[in-house]
């Protein structure tokens, strides 16, 4: 039985001037990496998906912004400069994607530690970023192990698991949110039989879900959206785990387009639906889903992306909206890695994160 392996997928190069990045849209037939040190490249990297998935995503962006500054303070002497000049770059990543919250969250933690350094040089606050970017991957992989520890404790071996999308370690930091309890529970022979959705239209479960079970040794099976209800129908699924790119104060939680398809499911079979995410994805600044904004991709996503030739009509009106809300009343417990959350998540998730009650007030 092979166990977790440590996937690399964003550090900075041995200069310490440029982000590297597993290139996650060349996956799982090539293993390629690109080296990033242009604020133009990042944001870009971020919006055709190179980097992809919540944490990870605001971990490259906290990376991308040091990069900036370390640039940036080649030439510039005043620090008030560089600081304005780094807010700027941090909109500028900020608006390569609307949903997962963790982008946002990311920088404005870079934003706001910069602010803190007002009176340094501005190489001495270049450093300083780069290591805080540090801190926040590893400040993650330490949530990730958390969670899968509580995900963990709440399924059997031998059980069989559905997800959806990808919320493993190459979205993440080592073991992942969602694929974190799989991931530990192989390390323990828990014997899971996972069922991976292929994720519709842009194939993260197919593409990187179940080439990251593989390579653990999982024992996993690609199931087409569609197929969702009869795998569960025949008693082969025991509890459904997702990632998220935002929750609601109500815990209300934003994932990949189809996830609230199949906690509908999940609620009609009487199947556990549990959805797992570090605290930086739970927004209290959203009071409900109806607040999350969601991310739009082009029609070629669905119509040609994949396929060698168009699979629809020329010109023909689509609709790819990359995420859905996934409302509250259908989630069985949100896993953070403070704890499990049971309803009513907004009194439950307001009492766990009672320190962050106040940063949402100030908005
Ligand atoms: C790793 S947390 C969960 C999500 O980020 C994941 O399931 C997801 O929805 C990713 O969307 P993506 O569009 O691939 O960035």
């Amino acid at each position: 039985m092979k166990n977790n392996v440590e996937i690399k997928n964003i550090f900075l190069n041995e200069n310490r001037d440029a982000v590297v990045i597993l290139d996650q849209t060349q996956l799982p037939n090539r293993t390629a990496y690109l080296e990033i040190n242009d604020l133009k490249d990042s944001y870009e990297a971020i919006l055709q998906l190179k980097v992809r998935g919540a944490p990870a995503i605001g971990i490259f962006a906290a990376y991308a912004l040091a990069v900036e500054a370390r640039r940036l303070a080649a030439t510039i002497t005043d620090t008030t400069l560089l600081l304005s000049k780094l807010q700027e770059a941090a909109a500028y990543l900020n608006s390569a994607r609307p949903t997962a919250v963790n982008l946002s969250w990311a920088l404005q933690r870079m934003c706001a530690y910069a602010e803190t350094l007002r009176t340094q040089q501005p190489l001495a606050v270049a450093d300083a970023l780069i290591a805080e970017g540090e801190k926040i991957q590893a400040e993650d992989a330490s949530m990730c192990y958390k969670i899968a520890q509580y995900g963990l404790s709440l399924l059997r071996k031998d059980s069989g698991i559905l997800t959806h999308c990808n919320a493993g370690p190459l979205a993440t930091s080592r073991y992942g949110t969602a694929l974190g309890p799989i991931l530990l529970g192989q390390e323990k022979s828990y014997n899971f039989h996972v069922f991976a959705d292929e994720t519709r239209p842009l194939l993260q479960g197919a593409r990187l879900t179940a080439y990251e079970l593989a390579q653990a040794g999982v024992d996993v099976t690609l199931i087409c959206d569609n197929m969702a209800s009869i795998v569960m129908k025949s008693g082969k699924i025991q509890a459904c785990l997702v990632g998220c790119d935002r929750v609601s104060a109500a815990g209300d939680a934003a994932n990949k387009i189809g996830t609230s398809g199949v906690a509908i499911l999940a609620k009609y079979y009487g199947i556990p639906f549990y959805v797992l995410g570090p605290s930086s994805t739970i927004d209290f600044n959203c009071a409900t889903g109806d607040d999350i904004k969601i991310e739009l991709r082009p029609d070629s996503e669905i119509t040609s992306k994949f396929y060698q030739k168009p699979m629809a009509p020329e010109n023909v009106r689509c609709y790819n909206p990359a995420f859905d809300v996934t409302d509250h009343s259908l989630i069985s417990a949100i896993i953070t890695e403070r704890g499990i959350v049971y309803p009513p998540y907004r009194e439950n998730l307001a009492k766990l994160f009672s320190d962050r009650q106040a940063d949402a007030c100030k908005h």
